[in-house]
């Protein structure tokens, strides 16, 4: 939809044309340098400023204009500059083709800065930097071919007088990163792609068909890479590369690891929702805080938990069960679990399933931003005035000062009533006599006085995210899949019969409720959230063979690291016929005697616990990750997706309705965790036995 600019945004446009000439200037004088040291070194040779450009003409001519913008026709660069031109001194092989990144990515912000331009004088404000957007997710995918095209075409000869530059230099072994790090591992791609270098890694590079990997399934994509280059490979956007490891031995030794890695580009994506909350945390802050949180964490307040998961999800059959029509069942478990983890995090009752506030629309609105950036590949957000410019980032200003004041409040008022307890006195609470049991409220009493305000609004928001739509998306794919098997659906509904009837579930019954326990597992094993972990390696390492790899890797700092706990998860080798729902496969153990190195899984292993671990499958199944690292509300959300099944599977018997009539209309979709495309349409019978 149009919105019409209050004013003509004047300040706008010339910050746009300020922008469109410095992009174009650094442009040309970019692209002119090499040409230049190239003919005076060279003088015989005709070459040209224009022959500097003409590796960005086709790939900027293969990026279809969004709007109505003419792009400059492109020049086909054998047809003006023959190729022997091109070959240079000893060092080189003679190819102009590293040019072509930096050239098409300063192309495409050019014609990007002018289509924002023109969108902005037009008052096409809600389209202003749709441009970017698509130049970024396209840009990726040319990019990635390009560096298929590019293979073996050499380098040019000033290519080794660069790195002797201070600034391209990697920081000395145990100090912080620098970008000289990040610099080198480029370097070392550029020279594997372009003149086939062996890799300094080991990795094989992946390539082939992108398809998957830019229309918003990424997982699939990179599991199509895993069947055919295995479990370690390198994945490259030009220059930038992520190691994408599939193994679970390799994944354990990572996780397990803590030291050795950070959380790289996830947390510059999340700091500036989370601060300083435990998931983007500096090493420093982390380790406090999660050794302050952790405690909060404990049986009598999970206890108490567990009857307001009973009573909100009560609340929402009660809603659900005066609906004719179809309902949106993601929709529903996404307010649910808002609903649950604010009353938890922070006592708040958002009450989204019930009513529409402004609240609940900014709290939806930040989780969604949460993940629109961490699917973003251009950090956008971070330019000067994208706050003011930007639409989606004007309202996300405001919504975070929304949450902020709410939080706030609620800080506020935690420390107006603040009961110090002894940490150890903790279990010996009476929550069900508390009117706010909430975690920020045993955060306050516990806290101790370096604790400051700032640092709890940001451990609250980080939770409130964390545990959200992690669950949400757990409960989805469970629904969805049992209906698609009437007869286990059928023996769920049983078990819930038997063990609960029309209670409201307390700790007891929920060890009581093993198979819909197992459900929430499997569908977090077909549905991991997320279904990829991040890393950034802080210094040179090795990484172990694990049980699938051929090869040892050899990371140097500042490697981006993708886990793909999906992979792992949807391996046959662990998981035979690992795209079938069957909850039921974790009780019976399983071993392959063709991988000796794996264990095997065994439903031994989580004897006494609520859920199959990482531990009882030799970290073939991850539902929490693992390590220091591993989710800190395992045990919250394995109760609140237990309870909220058991509930609805008590009241209502579920029917795939338009527009997803058909389970593959439902499609899915990656954001921070795995969503459906179209929603998951369902109409509702009440069951007869239930009240
Ligand atoms: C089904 C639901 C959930 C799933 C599948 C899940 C999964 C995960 C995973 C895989 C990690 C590890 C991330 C990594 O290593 O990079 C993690 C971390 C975390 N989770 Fe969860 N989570 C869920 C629910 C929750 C809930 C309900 C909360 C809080 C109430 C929560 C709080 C956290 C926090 C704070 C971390 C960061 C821990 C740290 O870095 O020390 N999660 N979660």
């Amino acid at each position: 939809m149009q919105r019409p600019l209050a004013d003509p945004a004047p300040r706008a446009r010339l910050l746009c044309a300020v922008a469109l000439l410095g992009v174009a200037l650094y442009s040309a004088a970019t692209l002119a340098a090499p040409a230049v040291l190239y003919t005076t070194q060279q003088a015989a040779r005709p070459v040209s400023v224009a022959g500097a450009l003409l590796p960005a003409a086709p790939l900027a001519a293969q990026i279809p204009p969004p709007t109505p913008v003419t792009l400059s026709t492109p020049v086909p660069g054998d047809a003006l500059i023959p190729r022997s031109a091109l070959q240079a001194g000893p060092n080189s092989t003679g190819s102009w083709a590293p040019f072509a990144l930096p050239a098409a990515v300063l192309t495409a912000l050019s014609a990007s800065a002018l289509i924002i331009w023109r969108n902005l004088v037009g008052r096409r404000r809600e389209e202003a930097l749709q441009p970017l957007a698509m130049f970024a997710a396209e840009g990726a995918r040319k990019i990635v071919d390009q560096n298929v095209a590019n293979k073996g075409k050499g380098l040019p000869f000033w290519w080794q007088y660069v790195w002797q530059l201070p600034f391209t230099q990697s920081g000395p072994r145990g100090t912080p990163l620098v970008a000289g790090d990040t610099m080198q591992i480029f370097k070392h791609n550029i020279e594997q792609i372009y003149a086939d270098m062996p890799s300094v890694d080991g990795a094989p590079l992946a390539e082939g068909d992108l398809s998957d990997l830019t229309d918003g399934t990424m997982f699939k994509g990179l599991k199509r890479y895993f069947e055919n280059f295995g479990s370690v490979y390198k994945l490259c956007f030009g220059p930038k590369s992520f190691i994408v490891v599939s193994d679970p031995l390799i994944a354990k030794w990572i996780l397990t690891n803590n030291q050795c890695f950070d959380k790289g580009v996830l947390a510059e994506i999340l700091e500036d929702i989370m601060g300083k909350g435990l998931i983007p945390a500096d090493p420093e802050t982390w380790k406090t805080r999660r050794r302050a949180l952790s405690p909060a964490f404990h049986k009598a307040w999970l206890d108490r938990m567990t009857q307001d998961f009973g009573r909100l999800s009560l609340r929402m059959c009660e809603k659900l069960k005066g609906t004719t029509q179809a309902v949106d069942m993601e929709e529903r478990f996404g307010s649910l679990a808002l609903d649950i983890i604010g009353k938890a995090v922070f006592n708040y009752d958002f009450q989204s399933s019930m009513k529409e506030s402004a609240v609940v629309k900014a709290a939806i609105s930040t989780l969604k931003e949460a993940e629109h950036r961490s699917m973003t590949p251009l950090p956008y957000w971070k330019l000067p005035l994208a706050d003011v410019v930007v639409p989606r980032q004007a309202d996300f200003k405001r919504n975070m000062a929304l949450i902020n004041d709410q939080l706030n409040l609620a800080i506020a008022s935690a420390l107006k009533n603040r009961d110090p307890a002894d940490i150890a006195d903790l279990e010996a609470r009476d929550y069900d006599e508390m009117d706010n049991p909430s975690l920020l409220r045993i955060l306050v009493d516990m806290r101790g006085e370096e604790t400051t305000n700032q640092q709890l609004r940001d451990d609250l928001i980080t939770l409130l995210i964390a545990g959200h739509e992690t669950t949400a998306s757990a409960l989805t794919w469970a629904i969805f899949e049992l209906t698609q098997q009437p007869e286990l659906l059928r023996r769920v509904q049983r078990e819930v019969d038997e063990v609960l009837g029309d209670r409201l579930p307390t700790m007891d019954d929920i060890r009581g409720l093993l198979l819909c326990r197992l459900c929430i597992a499997e569908s977090l094993r077909m549905y991991p959230e997320p279904p990829l972990l991040i890393r950034r390696v802080l210094d040179d390492l090795t990484l172990p063979k694990g049980a699938t790899a051929k090869f040892e890797a050899t990371l140097k700092r500042a490697t981006d690291i993708f886990l793909a706990i999906y992979n792992i998860h949807h391996d046959g080798r662990f998981w035979p016929n690992p795209d079938f729902y069957d909850p039921e496969r974790f009780l019976r153990p399983y071993k392959n005697p063709e991988i000796p190195e794996w264990k095997g899984y065994d439903p031994e292993g989580w004897k006494g616990r609520l859920y199959p671990d990482e531990v009882s499958s030799d970290y073939a199944f991850m539902p929490f990750g693992a390590g220091p690292r591993r989710c800190l509300g395992d045990v919250f959300a394995t109760l609140e997706g237990t309870v909220a099944l058991a509930m609805v599977l008590r009241r209502f018997d579920f029917a795939f309705a338009a527009p997803t009539a058909q389970p593959d209309q439902v499609g899915m979709a990656t954001g921070a965790t795995i969503h459906t495309r179209n929603g998951l349409w369902m109409t509702l019978t009440p069951r007869a036995t239930a009240a």
